[in-house]
């Protein structure tokens, strides 16, 4: 007979669930948008949302960002429901939007700011710290020279830098994109990309990004999505991490499996369980 312990039962702990939806469900005055979609996103995952247009696609970030609440189903965020979730500066969301009006009152500096007041903290003091933060932020997206430019002033392509440098303020773990480059210009597109794969690649952050840009997802999330819901479609890469996790799993259990045959016990097959 067969031992019941698995192979599989000390293997160590692979990344934490950042993003985890369980048959989530959204309808806008009886209209459905979004049907039963599970997903979950692991630390340092890069998730790419593809879908036609009304696909549901920002709808559904917006659920996860906690300004809509699903109809039916469950969103975790870190573990947490996202209705109890707190930590929101852990979390760099960057909407869809078209260009600013020229004449929207704000340099770019205040706005990288606000993107520390977090979501009940409209007037806070702003801090020496404070600046530096933002300075860093502004650093990473190439942008110093900007900061105290009127953000309408700018072409969409150095407003993306700056909502980008925003949601990087608070230095989250997880960042969640709403079509980035729309309606920015090709090259300045490829530049974008760039920089948010080497973030991706060079700092611990979980991105999931709607796109249009099937290029870019394909080259860098590979060609077939990893799951389709509805007309969702999700395109992932798993972080440098994630397959570190992977093979060290799989090492480990050839270790427990090496052990038990060298100790003359019977043990599981794989494809024996259940
Ligand atoms: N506030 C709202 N009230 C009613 N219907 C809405 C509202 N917001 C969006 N919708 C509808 O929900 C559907 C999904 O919209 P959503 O913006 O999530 O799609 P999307 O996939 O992001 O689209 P796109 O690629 O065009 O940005 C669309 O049919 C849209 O008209």
């Amino acid at each position: 007979m067969l031992q019941s312990k698995t192979i599989t039962s000390e293997t160590p702990n692979c990344h934490q669930e950042v993003i985890s939806l369980d048959g989530v469900s959204f309808s806008y005055q009886q209209q459905p948008v979004i049907t039963n979609v599970s997903f979950g996103v692991k630390e340092r995952d890069f998730i790419g949302l593809i879908g036609t247009n009304g696909a549901g696609k920002t709808t559904l970030l917006r659920m996860i960002v906690g300004l809509l609440r699903p109809t039916q189903g469950q969103i975790r965020l870190f573990g947490e429901p996202v209705e109890k979730f707190k930590h929101w500066e852990r979390i760099g969301y960057v909407p869809q939007k078209n260009s600013l009006n020229p004449l929207f009152p704000a340099v770019v500096r205040e706005v990288v700011l606000s993107g520390l007041y977090g979501r009940n903290k409209l007037f806070k003091k702003v801090t020496k710290e404070d600046h530096q933060k933002c300075d860093d932020a502004l650093h990473a997206m190439g942008i110093e020279d900007l900061s105290e430019k009127r953000i309408g002033l700018l072409s969409g392509g150095q407003q993306q830098r700056v909502f980008l440098a925003r949601a990087l303020i608070n230095n989250p773990s997880l960042l969640i994109l709403d079509e980035p480059t729309v309606g920015i210009d090709t090259e300045t597109q490829e530049s974008f990309f760039h920089m948010i794969k080497h973030m991706h690649q060079h700092h611990s952050m979980t991105f999931l990004m709607v796109s249009h840009d099937m290029d870019m997802i394909r080259s860098y999330l590979g060609q077939q999505p990893a799951s389709e819901s509805g007309k969702l479609k999700f395109y992932i890469r798993h972080s440098h991490e994630t397959q570190d996790c992977v093979e060290n799993n799989l090492a480990h259990s050839l270790k427990g499996l090496r052990e038990q045959l060298e100790s003359g016990k019977e043990v599981v097959r794989i494809g024996d369980r259940n």
